[in-house]
C-alpha cells in the first residue's frame, strides 16, 4: 500500500485509498473552492497544484465540482493520481504541506451545483416493505419493478450540504378514515437512507450512453437523506408520484467519495430474476454492487445499519435507464439509489419500514420512543467500505437537525 509522509495510520478511513473532493471556505479566507480530504486535513487543491506544477488545477479553483466534473474519466483519473504521487513521494513535501488546513479549521459547503437529481427505487426489501405498508391490498412489487430501475425527478435545487437544517414541511394530509384533507405541520416526517451517485463527462441530448460506458461518467458517490413526509406522499403521490412530500430537503454529504476509490467494493448484485433487457444487461465488471456499510443514528442512538450490498439494481443500470431515451446527462447530475433496506429489521433504512409505520416504535438511550422524527432530532448516516490491502474507505456523514414547520 502506498503511505502518505502524513504518517495516517493505515486504517484512517481518509487515508490516500481515499482522497473524496469537497468544496471549502475558512475564516481568513472565505473563497470557496476544491479541497481534498486526507487524514485529519483538507488540501486547498488548486493552491497545491499551483505550487507543485500541475496545470489541470485550475478547475479547482472554482466554488464548485463542476468543472472537474465536466472534464471527465480521464482527467479525474490523472487528478487521483497526482494526490497520490504528492501525498506519498517526499519529494513534494515542502510544496504541498502549506496547503494542508486542519478539518477543523474549515467551512464545508454543497460540493457542486446540482444539475437534475433523480431518485431511485432499487431496492426490493425496501420497495416490498413499502408496498406492504402504502398498498396493502395489491402485490408488493409493482409488475414493472424487476424490469427496470424506477425512479421520480426530484427537485436539485433543494439538495442541501450535510449540517443544513431541515425545516419541517406543512401540506397537505388526508388519512384513509379522515374525511378531508387537512393542512398543517407533517406529523409523519422520515428519513431515507441512500447513496447518491454524482454524474460528469455531460452527453448530448438523443444519444443514450451504453451499460458497458456508463461507469465512465459515474464521478463519486456522496451519503443522501430523502427526508420524506409520508402523510403528505401518501396522499398526493397517485398517480404521478413524490412531489412535495420529499421535494423540501434532501441532504448529502459534504464528501465526494470517488468511485475509483471503491474499486475494491465492488460485488456481484444479489441476483437478478428475470434477466433484464439487453441494455441493462453489460459485460462483466459493469454490472456491480457496492459492499458500503451504513449507519443510522437517531440523536445518537444507532437505530439500523442498512447494507448496500442488499441493492437490486446496479449504479450503471440505472445510469444506462436514465438515458436510455436520449436524455443527456449534465455534469453534476446526481441521483439517488433509493432507500437501502436488507431483509433483516435491523437493516431497514427509513422509519416507515423500521416500525411498519409507527406501529412498532424504536427507543433511544434516553428512554423516549419515536414512530417518526419530531423536532430538535438530529439524524447522522455514517459509512465506509473496504478498500484496497485492508485499507478503509470512508464516506464521512450526512446529518440534519429538525427545526420546527414555518406557521
Ligand atoms: O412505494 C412507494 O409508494 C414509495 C416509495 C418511496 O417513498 C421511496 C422513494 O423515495 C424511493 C426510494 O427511496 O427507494
Ligand atoms: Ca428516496
Ligand atoms: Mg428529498
Amino acid at each position: 500500500m502506498t503511505t502518505s509522509w502524513l504518517d495516517l495510520p493505515a486504517d484512517h478511513p481518509f487515508g490516500l485509498a481515499t482522497l473524496p473532493y469537497g468544496v471549502f471556505s475558512t475564516a481568513a479566507d472565505p473563497r470557496r473552492r476544491v479541497g481534498v480530504r486526507v487524514g485529519d486535513h483538507v488540501l486547498d487543491a488548486a493552491a497545491a497544484a499551483e505550487q507543485a506544477g500541475m496545470e489541470s488545477g485550475v478547475c479547482w479553483d472554482r466554488p464548485s465540482l463542476n468543472d472537474f466534473l465536466s472534464r471527465g474519466h480521464h482527467a479525474w483519473a490523472a487528478a487521483r493520481a497526482w494526490l497520490v504521487e504528492v501525498l506519498s513521494d517526499p519529494m513534494y513535501r515542502d510544496a504541498v504541506e502549506p496547503h494542508l488546513l486542519p478539518v477543523a479549521d474549515v467551512t464545508m459547503h454543497l460540493p457542486f451545483e446540482v444539475a437534475d437529481y433523480v431518485d431511485f427505487y432499487a431496492s426490493e426489501h425496501h420497495a416490498s416493505n413499502v408496498g406492504r405498508i402504502f398498498r396493502p391490498d395489491s402485490e408488493p412489487l409493482t409488475p414493472n419493478w424487476k424490469h427496470l430501475p424506477i425512479g421520480y425527478h426530484g427537485r436539485a435545487g433543494t439538495v442541501v450540504v450535510s449540517g443544513t437544517d431541515i425545516v419541517r414541511p406543512c401540506g397537505q394530509r388526508k388519512a384513509p378514515s379522515d374525511p378531508a384533507p387537512t393542512f398543517g405541520p407533517s406529523r409523519r416526517l422520515d428519513i431515507e437512507t441512500e447513496l447518491g451517485f454524482v454524474v460528469g463527462g455531460a452527453t448530448p441530448l438523443g444519444q443514450p450512453v451504453p451499460i458497458d460506458e456508463a461507469v465512465e461518467h459515474l464521478f463519486g458517490v456522496v451519503l443522501l437523506n430523502d427526508w420524506s413526509a409520508r402523510d403528505i406522499q401518501a396522499w398526493e403521490y397517485v398517480p404521478l408520484g413524490p412531489f412535495l412530500g420529499k421535494s423540501f430537503g434532501t441532504s448529502i454529504s459534504a464528501w465526494v467519495v470517488p468511485m475509483a476509490a471503491l474499486e475494491a467494493a465492488h460485488v456481484p448484485l444479489p441476483g437478478q430474476d428475470p434477466q433484464p433487457l439487453d441494455y441493462l444487461r453489460g459485460d462483466e465488471g459493469s454490472v456491480f454492487g457496492l459492499d458500503i456499510h451504513c449507519e443510522v443514528r437517531v440523536n445518537g442512538t444507532a437505530v439500523s445499519r442498512p447494507e448496500y450490498a442488499d441493492m437490486y439494481w446496479s449504479p450503471t443500470q440505472m445510469l444506462a435507464h436514465l438515458s436510455v431515451n436520449g436524455a443527456s446527462l449534465r455534469d453534476g447530475d446526481l441521483f439517488g439509489s433509493g432507500t437501502i433496506s436488507g431483509a433483516d429489521r435491523q437493516t431497514r433504512g427509513c422509519l416507515l419500514e423500521l416500525t411498519w409505520s409507527g406501529q412498532e416504535p424504536v427507543t433511544l438511550e434516553d428512554g423516549t420512543t419515536r414512530a417518526f422524527l419530531e423536532d430538535g432530532d438530529t439524524v447522522t448516516i455514517t459509512g465506509w467500505a473496504p478498500g484496497p490491502d485492508g485499507a478503509r474507505i470512508g464516506l464521512g456523514e450526512v446529518t440534519g437537525t429538525i427545526r420546527p414547520a414555518f406557521e
